[in-house]
């Protein structure tokens, strides 16, 4: 008897907080006109992976000052580009980093786009990035799709195949890696799913910089999207120098960030959703397509 009362309570606490949870999300899919992110600029210790995660929790406490909806890491934030150590560094099918974003994503109730790690899967490595919702659920994986050859990455990483769309607070956006912004048809193939917010990670270094903000500029008028895009500081012993840049664009091409060029810190900047629907109105680039006559 006392048995079957338990069982009637814990089914009712069940119950009672799934419809909280899901009154919580339909009021943040209905009422958020406006997004906080927060990009994580830092400097990745070329194959020092204990050294990168202590660094990622001490600009993700940091970076909650500034109460967040969303957080953004940089390119292969694991471990650099040591390609050469992937055999003893990739995470194994992802795992450590995985529960380690959940973990920060649930302690802090925030949205985390995790960049991108190098991980090990079935035998073959991978450029992957992790996306976590505010309590600390996987909401889409993600491995890199055009790999770089200039930095020999396609020697050593397999390419993904699959697209990284996902929700964050009920707002639709999509992910790319680094060198994926140089392949427009990929931002407007991932454009198919309504997103309104394009997220970039990148190690991108100083000597294309002005490449990696004129592309990014690019992307966000052609696709009428916001886009946040994050890069690394620092050097690279191959003397790769990577000077941050990280930026937020409109979907009108404007900078909106203010971010210190190559300075090392969490850097947020609040986005207001509602012009976009204006900007769509106005130039509706995605109704006056005409696939018919393209590739
Ligand atoms: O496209 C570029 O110039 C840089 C790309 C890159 O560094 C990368 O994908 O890791």
């Amino acid at each position: 008897m006392f048995r079957e009362g338990l069982k009637v309570v814990e089914f009712f606490g069940k119950f009672v907080k799934e419809i909280y949870n899901k009154l919580i999300s339909i009021q943040r899919g209905r009422y958020k006109m406006s997004l906080k992110v927060s990009l994580i600029q830092m400097d990745v210790k070329y194959g020092k992976p204990d050294v990168n995660y202590r660094k990622v929790a001490e600009l993700v406490a940091a970076a909650m000052t500034e109460h967040p909806d969303v957080l953004i890491l940089p390119e292969m934030w694991n471990i650099g580009y040591a390609l050469e150590q992937l055999e003893e560094l990739a995470d194994q099918n992802g795992e450590h980093t995985q529960s380690f974003l959940a973990a920060l994503a649930r302690k802090y109730q925030v949205n985390i786009i995790g960049g991108s790690v190098a991980t090990s899967k079935n035998n073959f490595y991978y450029n992957t990035s992790y996306v976590f919702d505010r309590e600390g659920k996987l909401q889409s994986e993600y491995d890199k799709v055009h790999l770089f050859g200039l930095m020999h990455e396609d020697q050593w990483v397999t390419a993904g195949t699959r697209r990284n769309c996902f929700k964050l607070d009920n707002i639709p956006a999509a992910g790319v890696i680094c060198y994926d912004i140089r392949f427009p048809e990929w931002e407007r193939t991932l454009m198919g799913e309504g997103a309104k917010i394009l997220f970039v990670s990148a190690q991108w270094p100083r000597e294309r910089i002005k490449q990696w903000q004129l592309l990014l500029q690019a992307r966000a008028i052609e696709n009428q999207v916001f886009v946040v895009a994050v890069n690394r500081v620092g050097k690279s012993p191959s003397g790769d120098v990577f000077n941050g840049h990280s930026l937020v664009i409109d979907p009108l091409g404007n900078i909106i960030s203010n971010i210190p060029v190559a300075k090392e810190g969490a850097f947020t900047t609040k986005l207001d959703l509602t012009m976009l629907e204006k900007i769509r109105g106005e130039i509706p680039v995605f109704t006056d397509r005409r696939p018919e006559l393209y590739d």
